[in-house]
């Protein structure tokens, strides 16, 4: 099973460039979370912090007892060992094939046989449905494959923590919607706990567990995916709906001016309801994931901490067990 990641109170900067502050949260062990937010917010830097790449200023990252932020590099450095990542560009060497590549971390990091290496390498293979393209040069396929290949990379080494950063960029919507079902069959089989870096709304509606959001320099929230799906943060409802109008701008933040004179005027887009679809189920033939009982008894062990929209998004979850309809709630202020 996979292990779970506290954070706490961490604080960023890059020189006089605060990037985030103050924040935590916990990756349940098993699950799999989603982080979301705007470009340059920070998701890559906090990814490269949880295992220990780069070090805030304040705060800890606990995994296992070990604190990612201030152990010793020796306690790092091992404990890292328990990650698999897969990286925008699936991170390959161009001139290794894709079995050399997978292969790698193997023979890099342990005394395994060239016997017991090939096993691995070609399970992974099949895991990621690449059999046959194995002698390849990444040059020579896709870049949904390649992304694929990244992943069975990321999982020779048997990861109890996977990071992903943005494992969609440049990829189709029909690729897109085969690497979602991937990531979650991949939790039906390793139960890892799982975390994501996209941008990707389909993503975002039908894998995660969980979801956050940074922005303005600090983690606006992280928990439940109804928490997230159903929240009145305008700027949560802007990136859900990726609109124009919103506390989001092209390059940065908007000013307050502009917000104003957005406010004042006619909207551009009426609020269309938002709707929460269900979350993928792993497909037919493989276990069903361990962490959704697991989940199911987190989450409402800790209902009544939680936003009354995301309350009643959940008990409706959980009342339709796994075959959760479409719910749409209303617009956002709507007043209904
Ligand atoms: N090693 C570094 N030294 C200095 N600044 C850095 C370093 N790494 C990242 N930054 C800065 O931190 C900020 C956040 O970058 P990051 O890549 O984490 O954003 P992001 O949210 O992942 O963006 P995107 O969604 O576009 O990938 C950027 O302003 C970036 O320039």
């Amino acid at each position: 099973m996979g292990i779970e990641v506290v954070v706490e109170g961490l604080t960023m900067s890059f020189g006089k460039q605060n990037i985030w502050q103050d924040v935590s949260l916990t990756l349940p062990a098993g699950e799999v979370s989603v982080m979301l937010g705007p470009s340059g917010t920070g998701k890559t830097v906090f990814l490269k912090s949880l295992i220990g790449l780069l070090k805030p200023q304040q705060g800890r990252v606990l995994i296992n007892g070990v604190d990612m932020v201030s152990s010793p590099e020796r306690d790092i450095y091992e404990t890292r060992k328990l990650f698999g990542l897969m990286f925008q560009d699936g991170a390959l060497f161009g001139s290794m094939s894709l079995f050399d590549n997978i292969a790698f971390p193997l023979r890099e990091h342990t005394r395994k046989r060239e016997s017991e290496i090939r096993r691995i390498v070609m399970e992974r293979i099949e895991l990621v449905g690449l059999l046959g393209a194995e002698d390849k040069l990444p040059g020579e396929i896709s870049g949904g494959m390649r992304k694929r290949a990244g992943l069975a990379r990321a999982l020779v080494l048997d990861p109890q923590i996977v990071l992903c950063d943005e494992p969609d960029s440049g990829l189709d919507p029909v690729r897109t919607a085969y690497l979602s079902q991937l990531l979650i069959d991949l939790n039906a089989r390793i139960d890892a706990t799982m975390l994501i870096v996209t941008h990707n709304l389909d993503i975002a509606a039908t894998v995660p567990d969980n979801m956050g959001m940074f922005f303005r320099r600090r983690l606006v929230t992280f928990g439940p995916r109804e928490v997230l799906l159903t929240s009145d943060e305008p700027v949560v409802i802007q990136f859900l709906a990726g609109r124009r109008e919103g506390p989001i701008g092209m390059s940065e933040e908007k000013d307050a001016a502009l917000l104003a004179a957005e406010a004042a005027g006619p909207a551009a887009h009426p609020s269309a309801p938002r709707v929460i679809v269900p979350q993928l189920e792993p497909s037919p033939g493989l276990p069903p994931r361990a962490a959704v009982t697991r989940r199911r008894e987190r989450v409402l062990g800790m209902l009544d901490q939680l936003p009354p929209a995301a309350r009643a998004a959940i008990r409706d979850t959980y009342a339709h067990h796994a075959a959760a309809p479409t719910l749409t709630l209303p617009a956002p202020g709507s007043g209904s």
